[in-house]
């Protein structure tokens, strides 16, 4: 197969210039309080900064949040509005669950492709601590008819409508609206469809905390994660705070399973837990970096999106996404470096894994007469994954892309995959390489 790169029309490559994300954090931890349009906003400023880039040479900023929050809509806008960057500089914000910043790293790559963008910032955030916290239908309805009741009888009997039940507070739920199914228990569906053993599942969240652990004690994350935050923003933490440094596999068994009390394998342990955070990156077309004097990190080689059913096993978009990717990058799974996948839940990983290597799946599913590949755990989620980091939704495309291209490059370059499910059945699948 011949090897296939994404380039301008001129031939030009996709660079990834630089990278940064906030350190990740606990659910109402270190960034309770702080909106996700906060986050993106400090993230891009010190990206900015860090990198000494002329912020009226980026000319487009595309950004996502999954939990909207109703009064600041496009995210992406209010960042180019509260960092000092040019006002003229175009920005909207995209959405597609937890794959959202590999969508907006998508859309500025196009733009490049298409000639029409130079420079752009491709990113998300997301905050589970500062929610948008709703009321039930019922309520809204009576509230709206109670703004145009004309006397006090009809204000009346508009509230005796409600119980108390009406009005409680509705938080937003980490389930699929169509169907009411919340991700932990499609973790659930897919470990007995898949038969992932607890023991298997446990096992991959202790790996993924132990490597994330020496990752940062070996300082390879000091470069990606920010430590300073400027004016007007307080200091944070500066380190990633869901990685348990003494993690021991034997407090793992311990725990009840969250999603199936009864019957399930599924912990808190072996899911991502809510998190709050934010990355971002800045690509550039190759020639337009080079101009300005930035070795970029790597390039974006191909990409796909792919998308099934959301009654059953939904989490399985890296099965389907990644196969197309391979195909549009003239490449196979044994040609990689390095494979990114992000973690949901182990069980969602491990089983994700299994049909990676499975002949039937390939077939059934996929069309075709061989399986996508064995993966080779030296080259799999070698930092760690989200089970350790967290994962803030919009966030995590744009970290695994960035640590990806600095791991590739610490290895002496090369080619990885950087892959992740999302809700709607959704899956997002990137190529990207290094010189
Ligand atoms: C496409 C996608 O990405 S879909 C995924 C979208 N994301 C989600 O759905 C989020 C899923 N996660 C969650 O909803 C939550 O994290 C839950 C429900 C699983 C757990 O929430 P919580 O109960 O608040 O978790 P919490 O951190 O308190 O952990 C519960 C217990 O497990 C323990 N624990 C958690 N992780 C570990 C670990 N790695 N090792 C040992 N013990 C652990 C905690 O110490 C705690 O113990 P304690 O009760 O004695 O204090």
């Amino acid at each position: 197969m011949t090897k296939m790169n994404l380039t301008t029309r001129n031939g030009e490559r996709i660079a990834v210039v630089a990278g940064l994300r906030t350190p990740f954090a606990k659910q109402a931890t270190a960034f309770h309080g702080v909106p996700a349009v906060d986050l993106g906003k400090i993230v891009v400023n010190e990206l900015l900064k860090k990198h000494d880039i002329d912020p009226t040479i980026i000319d487009q900023l595309v950004f996502g949040q999954v939990v909207q929050m109703p009064e600041a809509p496009n995210i992406a806008r209010e960042i180019v509005l509260g960092t000092g960057m040019n006002v003229n500089t175009d920005a909207y914000s995209v959405s597609r669950a937890c794959a959202t910043s590999f969508q907006s790293t998508v859309n500025v790559t196009e733009a490049i492709m298409a000639g029409y963008v130079d420079v752009g910032i491709a990113g998300g955030a997301d905050s589970s601590s500062v929610a948008p916290i709703g009321v039930s239908k019922k309520f809204a309805r009576i509230l709206l008819d109670l703004s145009k009741a004309r006397s006090l009888g009809q204000k009346i009997s508009l509230i005796r409508q409600l119980g108390l039940k009406d009005i409680m507070p509705v938080p937003p739920a980490v389930a699929e609206y169509s169907t009411g199914i919340s991700m932990g228990q499609t973790a659930e569906q897919m470990a007995k469809t898949h038969n992932i053993s607890r023991e298997a599942q446990d096992e991959l969240a202790h790996r993924s905390h132990t490597l994330a652990t020496k990752s940062w004690q070996e300082g390879k994350l000091a470069g990606e994660v920010m430590t300073a935050y400027s004016e007007p923003y307080k200091s944070f933490i500066e380190k990633d705070n869901c990685i348990r440094e003494n993690s021991e596999l034997a407090s793992y068994k311990k725990l009840r399973p969250c999603f199936d009390r009864k019957h399930g394998t599924v912990t808190a342990a072996t899911s991502t837990p809510l998190t709050d955070g934010a990355s971002a990156i800045i690509l550039m077309r190759e020639g337009r970096a080079k101009e300005l004097g930035y070795k970029p990190l790597g390039y974006i080689k191909s990409y796909a999106f792919a998308a099934i059913d959301v009654w059953q096993d939904m989490l399985m978009g890296p099965s389907y996404a990644t196969p197309l990717a391979l195909k549009r990058a003239g490449m196979e799974l044994k040609d990689l470096d390095l494979i990114e996948m992000h973690e949901a839940f182990a069980a969602q990983a491990l089983a994700n894994m299994k049909m990676f290597a499975s002949t039937k799946f390939a077939r059934e599913q996929l069309g075709q007469d061989k399986a996508i590949g064995d993966i080779d755990m030296a080259k799999f989620n070698v930092m760690g994954g989200s089970l350790a980091y967290g994962h803030p939704f919009a966030a995590t495309g744009t970290r695994l892309i960035v640590q990806t291209l600095n791991e590739l490059n610490r290895r002496g370059g090369g080619t990885g995959l950087t892959t992740a499910c999302a809700a709607g059945g959704l899956g997002a699948a990137m190529i990207v390489e290094t010189d």
